[in-house]
């Protein structure tokens, strides 16, 4: 089976050069506070979306995390290149000031089917090379904490696009998907994540599960919801092995620093 390996590196001030694998990252920016640590996400990002009412929080709350700089500096550094979504939270005046520098704004109101996050996922499937799609990792931030039915509805997308890779994120932690067709390696940035973590299956029970790295390692043991998941969990090592007949949820804690 491959191999799979993930590690938080985006989360570092610089990406070793050497690091693996070599990922091209895109930023989604939802409707929540912004977590502390986004202009580092946005640096390390090549593209960089907000989904519908998530621009008006890059407008808002973006200066508000460099309190010394004059707001329209900061708002004009952070442009976004793509507002999609079905435009029902977005302001006027955020929409009008990022089309006017150049912002491509895509308008979605007749799709109320899936959510602002799904259809900016859609377009970065979309408008990537195969070749790129296997490179890119796309990160969430503002995904996690707030109303649980987007809360859910941002882990299903996780599920709906299973062969991307995508990392929710907010202030406390990050989730992705191991999927079933893969083993996995996750190198630990001791720095700025861990200890706490979980695994937990997603969709379907799993069979058998094994780990090593975790303080309460799986065996070859069954998971299931209303059976045994893995919640508090703790890191013990730097690589952390998952093999599993079950896509799984990865979850670790981002250190407040
Ligand atoms: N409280 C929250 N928790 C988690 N994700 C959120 C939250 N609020 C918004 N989001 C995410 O940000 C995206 C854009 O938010 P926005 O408020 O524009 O959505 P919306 O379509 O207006 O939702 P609704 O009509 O249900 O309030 C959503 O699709 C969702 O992925
Ligand atoms: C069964 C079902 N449940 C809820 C919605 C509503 N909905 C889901 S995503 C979305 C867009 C949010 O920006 C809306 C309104 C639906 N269409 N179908």
């Amino acid at each position: 089976m491959e191999l799979m390996s993930h590690s938080s590196a985006f989360l570092l001030p610089t990406i070793p050069p050497d690091h693996r694998p070599s990922l091209t990252y895109a930023l989604v920016v939802l409707n929540q506070r912004l977590p502390r640590f986004t202009p580092l996400l946005w640096k390390h990002a090549h593209l960089h979306l907000c989904a519908d009412g998530g621009a008006n929080r890059v407008y808002d709350e973006m200066p508000l995390l460099f309190p010394h700089e004059d707001p329209s500096d900061v708002r004009s550094r952070y442009k976004p290149e793509v507002i999609k979504g079905d435009m029902d939270s977005v302001r006027e005046d955020v929409l009008g000031f990022y089309a006017n520098l150049g912002t491509e704004v895509v308008d979605e109101s007749q799709d109320q089917d899936t959510t602002d996050l799904h259809k900016c996922i859609e377009y970065i499937r979309d408008f990537t090379s195969d070749i790129d799609k296997s490179n890119i990792c796309i990160l969430v931030a503002g995904a996690l904490g707030g109303r649980f039915d987007h809360e859910i509805g941002n882990i299903n997308v996780l599920c709906r696009f299973s062969s991307m890779r995508i990392i929710l994120l907010s202030d406390d932690c990050l989730i992705h998907l191991l999927p079933r067709t893969h083993c996995h390696e996750i190198h630990i940035q001791p720095s700025v994540e861990g200890p706490h973590c979980g695994l937990v299956p997603i969709g379907m029970p799993s069979k058998s599960t094994t780990t090593t790295g975790l303080q309460w390692d799986l065996d070859n043991m069954e998971m299931s919801f209303g059976g045994l998941i893995s919640t508090s969990n703790i890191v013990k090592e730097e690589k952390i092995t998952v093999r599993s007949d079950s896509d799984l949820l990865w979850t670790i804690s981002i250190k407040k620093q």
